[in-house]
Parts: C-alpha cells; structure tokens; sequence
C-alpha cells in the first residue's frame, strides 16, 4: 500500500477540518499522525469549538456506524467521506452523490486478510476443525471413538459471488487447492480464467460451496435467497464475508435446521452482534463475529489508505479508493 507522506511544503490548504465519527476512535498515534496536516476532532479527546461543525470538510467513518442524511445535514460544508470498511451500505451514497460529496472506502486494505479468513472457514466446516476441538474439550474423544469425517477440499466446484478485490483473492488462494472456480458479478470479467454466469441461481446450481462476498447494495439485499439455497444443494455450502443481509438469515436457518443445506461459515449476520441461537446447536455451522478484516497489519494498511486518500483529495490528486455511487 502506498503511503504518501506529504511534506509541508505540499498543496494542502491550511489544516483542513476533519472530523472522527463513532467511538471508540483511532489509535493515539494515527490521530497525531492526521494531526500533522489537518485540524482533527476526535470525540475521544476533543471538545468541539461552537462552529467547527458547520467548517468541518472530511469526516472518517469509523465502522458500520450510519451516515445517513441527517448525520450529513449536520455538517454543511462536508466535501468527503473516508468510510473504513470495505463495504459502504451504511453511507448514503445518493445523498453524498446529490451534495457532492465524494466518498471512499477502504480499498485493497483488507482484501488478502478477508480472503484469507473465507477459506479458512471454508476448511473449518468442511474438516469440522471448531466443532473437533469442542469434541476434545468436552472429553468425548476417549468415550466415543474418532470424530467423523470430514470432507476434502481439493476438487470441490466454488462459486464466487462478487469477484472484486476479495473475490479474486478468494479465487487466487482455492486454485491450488485443486478447487474449480466460477463466478458472478456486475459483469463478466475476462482477465480471470474462470467459469462466468451470469445470475446467482446458475452459479450456485453449478457449485457445491457459494462464497459470499459482494458489496451490499439495493439489488444485492437478500441475494442469497431460498431459491438459491435450493439450487446449491443438500451438500452445499454458504461462506458469507460480505454482509449479513446478503443472504436471507431466516431462510438460511431453515434451510440448515432441516439439513437442505450441507454448512456454512458466516462471518456476518443480519442483526450484529446477535446471532440466531439455533445455528448454535449445529456441528456443521461455523460463527464468527465479524473478524475477518481484522489484523493489525490491515488495520496500518487501513489507516495508510485513509491518509492517502485525505491528503490526495485536499491536494486535488485522483483518490485511491474512490466508491462510485452507480
Ligand atoms: O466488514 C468489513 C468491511 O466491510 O471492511
């Protein structure tokens, strides 16, 4: 990841005003390292002075904290948003679009650790690694003999559903697995050498394990619905790294609690941080909360985006990971 640190001779104008959304903030240390260049209000720290509100110029989004209309009435003279998510359903992009107000996210930064964590939630449901340890912890391994088997990950048809950033680098660590790739997105996109459809029911009729990892837009809530669980299969996987509501929980749920469904590894859930209890009880669900980006190495790549970004937009150069609001 680039980091350009601007000198002081740069064309940033005088200390532009930027405001830290949602607590808990950023490390004492990136904020001093905001505070070099720009005039920062951290909540945690700060006291805001009468007017900094109505002059404030860029506001970081901390987390999947909303900023809606309202939160951006509040700030009249806003001309940027820096969300730290990959995904940006909590901005609305048509009220940032209508003001002009530009909008980024956090690009690349996470993409090879989410990548990372989809296929080891992948191993874990088909090897049942988590549910192997609980079968030890609980001492069950000398009273009732070996723990089933699990199932083999090389050869296994995966769909992936968004081959963007993380999409592709999901694609990139399951090819020498042995794992026949497919996929579906906006559109097709030659420069991969894997299988495209053209809608989500295709691609899960035609995949035994559908990783889930597209940005959450209108069209994309609920993606994941009961016909497409259906044309995945009894057999069939779900890994979800993206968002909880691109996938139909409750259908989900059912789906699992009847057995029409072999798995999942979920990441995300609709109503963070509750989880529906019943997923609780069954061996071949893998849960966790919403960690997948989460390394300390994205996290500094995550903070070396943001500046980048803030010290690209005040110096009028091309933003690193500008979301487009199409
Ligand atoms: O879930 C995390 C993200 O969107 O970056």
């Amino acid at each position: 990841m680039a980091t350009q640190d601007y000198q002081e001779d740069n064309t940033i104008p005088e200390r532009p005003k930027v405001l830290i959304h949602r607590l808990p903030s950023f490390n004492l240390e990136f904020s001093c390292r905001l505070r070099t260049h720009f005039d920062l209000l951290d909540p945690l720290i700060d006291l805001p002075p009468a007017d900094y509100f109505a002059n404030v110029l860029a506001l970081i989004s901390v987390g999947p904290s909303p900023v809606t209309s309202d939160t951006l009435a509040l700030l009249p003279s806003l001309q940027i948003v820096l969300g730290t998510s990959a995904g940006f359903d909590h901005i609305d992009l048509a009220e940032c679009s209508r003001r002009g107000i530009a909008v980024t996210n956090a690009g690349t930064a996470f993409s090879e650790d989410v990548a990372d964590y989809a296929v080891g939630l992948l191993i874990d449901v088909l090897r049942s690694i988590s549910a192997s340890d609980r079968y030890i912890r609980a001492g069950l391994w000398p009273i009732e003999g070996d723990y089933p088997l699990g199932f083999k990950l090389g050869c296994r048809r995966v769909g992936i559903l968004g081959l963007g950033s993380i999409g592709s680098e999901i694609a990139k660590r399951l090819v020498p697995f042995g794992c026949r790739i497919a996929y579906t997105s906006r559109k097709e996109k030659p420069q991969f050498p894997f299988t495209f459809y053209e809608n989500v029911y295709d691609l899960a009729a035609n995949s035994d394990i559908l990783i889930v990892c597209c940005s959450l837009t209108r069209e994309t809530h609920h993606i994941v619905n009961k016909d497409v669980m259906a044309a995945l299969g009894k057999d069939g996987v779900i890994i979800n790294v993206g968002r909880g509501a691109l996938v139909d929980e409750k259908q989900l749920v059912r789906f699992l609690m009847r057995g029409e469904l072999g798995g999942a590894g979920l990441d995300v859930f609709d109503n963070e941080p509750y989880v529906p209890e019943c997923l609780f009880e069954l061996e071949n669900v893998v849960l966790s909360p919403h960690v997948a980006a989460m390394t300390p190495e994205s996290m500094e790549a995550l903070q070396d985006v943001i500046f980048t970004n803030l010290t690209a937009f005040f110096s009028k150069q091309p933003l690193l990971s500008h979301v487009q609001n199409d």
